[in-house]
């Protein structure tokens, strides 16, 4: 099989002139691709025209193979993401928003006592999702998105408010998941985290995609700003001033 999620000549722009544009690139099964970039890079507008909850206004996305508009229903059910907040019932516990979000992507509802247990949820399960910590919201959005083992895995900054022993608990998920065949795309601001776990990083500047990170270099943030900075003079130097 080929690429899982597929980008090219992507663009958007909202209201105001920011956005992304001429996004290109691939997620393969079996691979961690990171995003890195400053903030208002254009990283969660990347993940959110992956999912669809944007259309392209330039360019294509394809998923499986096919365009992302034309994917049927049954098709999205192999998809997990935590973009932004969680979803949840707030007034429903942890145990009956996993069943929930099991049952909307179609999967086996056996699947969330194993998800309590992979994510430590357990001490919560019975727990309204709204009186939770916000480390146990997080683990919470991430069992929804991982339980149902989907085919492309999409996180925005999963690590956020995760805990040390978390964050390790994250790591060998996304690796399981990558192990089991998921293509697996992920932002984060924690370089070191992401040359752990990252396959490829791709950097993300002003709404571009602009290159990946050798990630075994000993100084990443050096070599990050760097490439930021020189994208940020080559294209003030071009006149490109809107972003
Ligand atoms: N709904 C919107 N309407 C207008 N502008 C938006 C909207 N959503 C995002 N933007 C703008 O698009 C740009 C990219 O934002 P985005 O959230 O994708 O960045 P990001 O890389 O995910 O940032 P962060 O690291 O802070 O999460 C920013 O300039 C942002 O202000």
């Amino acid at each position: 099989m080929g690429e899982v999620l597929d980008f090219s000549g992507v663009g958007f722009r909202f209201h105001g002139g920011t956005g992304v544009d001429d996004l290109a690139f691939h997620v393969d099964p079996g691979e961690v691709v990171a995003l890195i970039g400053l903030n208002g890079a254009g990283k969660t507008t990347l993940m959110r025209l992956a999912l669809g909850m944007l259309r392209p206004q330039r360019g294509r996305v394809r998923l499986f193979g096919e365009p992302s508009a034309d994917l049927p229903d049954a098709a999205w059910g192999r998809v997990g993401a935590l973009v932004e907040v969680p979803p949840a019932y707030p007034e429903l516990t942890v145990r009956e928003n996993l069943r929930i979000a099991c049952l909307l992507r179609g999967g086996d509802t056996r699947r969330v006592e194993e998800a309590v247990d992979r994510w430590r949820l357990a001490p919560v399960a019975d727990r309204r999702f709204r009186r939770l910590s916000l480390g146990d919201r997080q683990r919470t959005g991430l069992a929804a998105a991982l339980q149902h083992r989907p085919r492309l895995v999409v996180l925005d900054e999963p690590g956020n408010a995760l805990d040390p022993a978390s964050v390790i608990l994250l790591r060998e998920q996304l690796s399981r998941r990558a192990g089991e065949g998921a293509a697996i795309l992920v932002s984060s601001h924690h370089l070191d985290e992401v040359a752990r776990i990252a396959d490829r990083v791709l950097l993300m500047n002003r709404g571009r995609l602009i290159g990946r990170l050798d990630t075994t270099g000993a100084d990443l943030e050096r070599a990050f700003f760097e490439r930021v900075r020189e994208d940020d003079e080559r294209r003030d130097r071009d006149g490109e001033g809107t972003r």
